[in-house]
């Protein structure tokens, strides 16, 4: 347990950092309010915070700082932190934080200046076991996990590498990098890793961070000039997991931290798990030794679940939320709301809301009922204009080159990939879809709709860009 004065060190120089950091405001709204709430209990600092919103925001915006901070005066290794909505046990007076001295000034009607925190603070002679980590420090969602994901032809691969990553971190596939569409469930396969990990392994140090916050964390750095911290936490970490690495894109000072650091970490033998929208070599903007480096280990889709996948989602969804979920309703569901996983769970609380609100069972009319908005925005018809549109942008070519005589690869291909779209997403005849590219005739049409057939069992890359087309035309 830590004595009185090794607590009040440790915050009192974590408030010190952060006003230093922060604008006046923030510090005034977010981090004042917590200079008397903080307490640390068997190695872990709890901070005591108001109610839900408080705790969110800290949670999101200045948890990372607050680490760095913590990290620092406990040799580079941050303490386990944890945030509570209520007041601290106060049965332990002794650990109590002392305020910081305010010297506001009042009544100027401007933002009030920070105030000045206590003393700076000595090192606490014992270091923190920052051994274990709780979810907060992870940023790991504790329902995110291997249990709870379906598993289906659209993420089998995906979750069969996941598990081995998980059961061997650092050994098996170094990185792992996931990719697919929105919604489509890569946040929960990786988060389930770190999940796993946690499971088995209390001591390692996890941290699952969206590439966007971890842009943030450089700025930061950068502004800061504390380099050497941020470098200390990333570079201790044994399994770090970034989601939607596209967000690299033009941030060549973050393209290169992110450079050491991946490097660092898997020198000595530590887990990296990544995902994207695309795979490496797509994403226009990475840094050539980033997109070469993520494809040293394994590479694996997530493609959009196919209907039987998508009612087994909604009916584990339902049990878990233990709403009785007629099956025909799921069906109906899931056959009409194909674009995303996220929509589908938005869907199912609609229904799940409709039936409490009216009292009722869910029938497939009720369900037509609550969902009336999203199914007419769905059953919009998509025109062969708008796909041979989407299929000329995505592939770079000139929509004119849909109707033309060309046969080069690279325009016969997307125009056979426009015309097996055109097939499945409306309702026109071969003959009326080989009118509208260029006045082919229907065994044409016929042809390119096998020849992408085939090409979606054979060739994961086209198989792929066929379920990213269709998600956008769909949405
Ligand atoms: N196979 C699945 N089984 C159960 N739930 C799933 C599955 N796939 C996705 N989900 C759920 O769908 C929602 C969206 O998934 P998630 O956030 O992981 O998607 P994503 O691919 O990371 O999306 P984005 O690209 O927007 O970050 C989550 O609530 C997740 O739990």
């Amino acid at each position: 347990m830590q004595t009185k004065v090794q607590t009040e060190a440790l915050w009192a120089h974590c408030l010190n950092e952060l006003q230093q950091s922060l604008a006046a405001s923030q510090f005034n709204i977010w981090i004042k309010p917590l200079a008397q709430s903080a307490q640390v209990v068997d190695g872990t600092l709890v901070i005591a915070v108001p109610n839900q919103i408080f705790l969110q925001f800290i949670r999101d915006r200045y948890l990372g700082m607050i680490e760095m901070a913590a990290a620092k005066v406990c040799d580079g290794v941050p303490p386990h932190i944890e945030l509570k909505v209520g007041a601290l046990p106060v049965n332990k007076p002794a650990e109590r934080v002392a305020a910081p001295q305010s010297q506001e000034s009042v009544g100027s009607g401007e933002p009030e200046a920070a105030a000045p925190v206590a003393a700076p603070a000595p090192k606490p002679a014992k270091r923190f076991d920052a051994a274990g980590s709780n979810h907060e420090l992870m940023r790991l969602n504790p329902g995110h996990t291997f249990d709870t994901l379906v598993t289906g032809k659209a993420n089998q691969v995906a979750r069969a590498a996941a598990m081995q990553v998980a059961e061997n971190p650092g050994v098996s596939y170094n990185p792992l990098f996931v990719y697919g569409g929105v919604g489509l469930g890569k946040t929960h396969l990786i988060q389930a890793i770190g999940n796993f990990v946690h499971q088995h392994n209390p001591q390692a140090k996890i941290r699952y961070i969206h590439a966007e916050k971890y842009v943030q964390d450089v700025v930061k750095a950068y502004q800061h000039k504390s380099f050497d911290d941020f470098k200390k936490y990333y570079h201790s970490l044994d399994v770090l997991l970034v989601d939607d690495i596209q967000f690299f894109v033009g941030k060549d000072r973050t393209q290169e931290e992110f450079f050491y650091l991946f490097n660092a970490l898997l020198e000595s033998g530590k887990q990296i798990i990544l995902t994207s929208d695309k795979i490496p070599r797509e994403i226009e903007g990475l840094q050539e030794r980033l997109t070469s480096r993520f494809s040293w280990g394994l590479i694996v889709p997530i493609e959009p679940p196919e209907t039987e996948m998508r009612v087994a989602i909604l009916l584990k969804k339902a049990e878990a939320e233990h709403f009785k979920l007629d099956a025909n309703v799921a069906f109906f569901m899931a056959k009409n709301i194909r674009s995303n996983v996220r929509e589908l769970e938005g869907a199912l609380k609609r229904v799940m809301a409709y039936s409490r609100f009216t009292n009722q069972l869910i029938t497939v009319d009720s369900a037509k009922e609550a969902l009336r908005d999203i199914l007419a925005s769905g059953n919009r018809q998509v025109s062969v204009e708008n796909i041979q549109k989407t299929v000329a942008d995505f592939y770079k070519i000139k929509v004119a080159d849909m109707h033309s005589k060309k046969r080069t690869r690279d325009i016969a291909r997307p125009r056979q990939m426009a015309m097996a779209l055109t097939k499945e997403l409306t309702q026109m005849s071969l003959p009326a879809i080989g009118d509208a590219f260029g006045g082919r005739d229907h065994t044409t049409v016929l042809h390119a709709c096998r020849t992408i057939q085939d090409f979606r069992q054979s060739d994961q890359e086209m198989a792929h860009q066929y379920s990213v087309l269709l998600q956008m035309l769909r949405s």
